[in-house]
C-alpha cells in the first residue's frame, strides 16, 4: 500500500508548494495511471513515492507518504530502491551500459543478489519485458521501445514490490506504447507489483489501469476507475487532460439523452455504443 497523508511538498527554489493536501491511497497490486497538464506535479509525486523527495530534493515537506509501511522520511534511499523501481523519462541517462544484458546485470550485482541467482534473475528480467533475443545487443542498436523494455527489465530484476514509472512511452511511436503497456499489466498481474505510472496518452491508461489520478495544479482532482473519471471529459479537457475524442463525444449525447451507456473509452468502445443507438 502506497498512501498521502495531507502530502504538501515546496521546492527549497520554488516560492510556493507544487504539490497540495495529496491524499491517496494505492492499495497493493494496482496499476496506476497519473495524469495532468505539464507542471501539474506528477513527477514530484513520484519523487515522493521512491524517497527522491525528501532525500534527493530538499524543501519543505508536510504530511507523510508511506510505502509497505515505511515511512519515506524515516526510511533511506537505499532501503527504499529495493521496495521501489523506478524508470526515469529520460531513458538515455538512465541506461549506463554500452550491451543490454550487462545493463540488466549492472543493477542486479550492486544490489547484491546472491551469485547462484544472478542469472535466473537477467534471464527472467529480459522474458518478462519480451527482450530476450536481445541480450546480447548493443544499447546503441535498439529502437526506442527496446531501449525502454531494457530500462524495465533492468530495474524488474530487481523485484520490486512497487514500480514507478514516469512517462515511459513518451518518446515511443503507438505500436511501441502499447506494447510496453501490455508488457507491464502482464508482469503486474503476474507478480502482484504495484505500478504507477505517469503518462500523457490517456486513452492508453484507460485500457490498462485501475485507477486514474488526474492532477490539477498541484492537486489531486479525481481519483477513481477510469471509467468513473472519464464521465468528466469537459472538465479535464479545462485543465487541459486530453480526453480521447469520442469520449467527449459520447458524454456529449449522453449529456442530450441520446445516449444511455457506459462511458466509452475510445473509438472502438464510441462505434459499438452508436451501433446500439442507431440499430
Ligand atoms: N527541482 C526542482 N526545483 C524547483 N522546482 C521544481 C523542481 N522540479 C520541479 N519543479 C517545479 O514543480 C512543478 C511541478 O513539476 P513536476 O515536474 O512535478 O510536474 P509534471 O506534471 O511532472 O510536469 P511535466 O509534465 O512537464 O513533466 C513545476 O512548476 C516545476 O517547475
Amino acid at each position: 500500500m502506497i498512501e498521502f497523508n495531507e502530502f504538501s511538498f515546496r521546492y527549497r527554489e520554488g516560492a510556493r508548494p507544487v504539490v497540495q493536501d495529496i491524499n491517496l491511497s494505492i492499495p497493493d497490486g494496482a496499476f496506476v495511471g497519473i495524469t495532468g497538464a505539464a507542471g501539474s506535479g506528477k513527477s514530484t509525486l513520484t519523487y515522493a513515492m521512491n524517497g527522491i523527495i525528501p532525500h534527493c530534493y530538499p524543501g519543505d515537506f508536510y504530511g507523510s507518504v508511506t510505502v509497505d509501511g515505511l515511512d519515506t522520511c524515516d526510511t533511506g534511499l537505499t532501503d527504499l530502491s529495493q521496495l521501489v523501481g523506478s524508470v526515469c523519462q529520460d531513458i538515455d541517462s538512465q541506461i549506463i551500459s554500452p550491451i543490454v544484458e550487462d545493463e540488466v546485470l549492472y543493477g542486479i550485482e550492486n544490489f547484491g543478489v546472491p551469485r547462484d541467482e544472478i542469472e535466473g534473475r537477467l534471464t527472467e528480467a529480459l522474458e518478462d519485458m519480451g527482450i530476450a533475443d536481445l541480450r546480447e545487443r548493443t544499447i546503441a542498436s535498439l529502437s526506442g521501445g527496446q531501449k525502454q523494455k531494457v530500462a524495465i527489465a533492468s530495474v524488474l530484476a530487481m523485484k520490486p514490490k512497487v514500480l514507478v514509472l514516469d512517462e515511459p512511452t513518451a518518446e515511443l511511436d503507438p505500436a511501441s506504447s502499447l506494447s510496453v503497456f501490455e508488457l507491464l499489466s502482464r508482469y503486474a498481474r503476474e507478480h502482484g507489483t504495484t505500478v504507477v505510472v505517469v503518462e500523457q496518452k490517456i486513452a492508453l491508461l484507460s485500457q490498462f489501469a485501475d485507477m486514474l489520478v488526474i492532477v490539477d495544479d498541484g492537486r489531486i482532482r479525481f481519483a477513481d476507475a477510469p471509467a468513473k473519471v472519464l464521465e468528466h471529459s469537459d472538465e479535464l479537457l479545462e485543465i487541459g487532460v486530453n480526453c480521447p475524442r469520442s469520449t467527449t463525444l459520447m458524454n456529449r449525447l449522453a449529456a442530450r439523452g441520446v445516449y444511455q451507456g457506459p462511458v466509452c473509452r475510445n473509438v472502438e468502445e464510441a462505434s459499438l455504443a452508436i451501433g446500439k443507438v442507431i440499430a
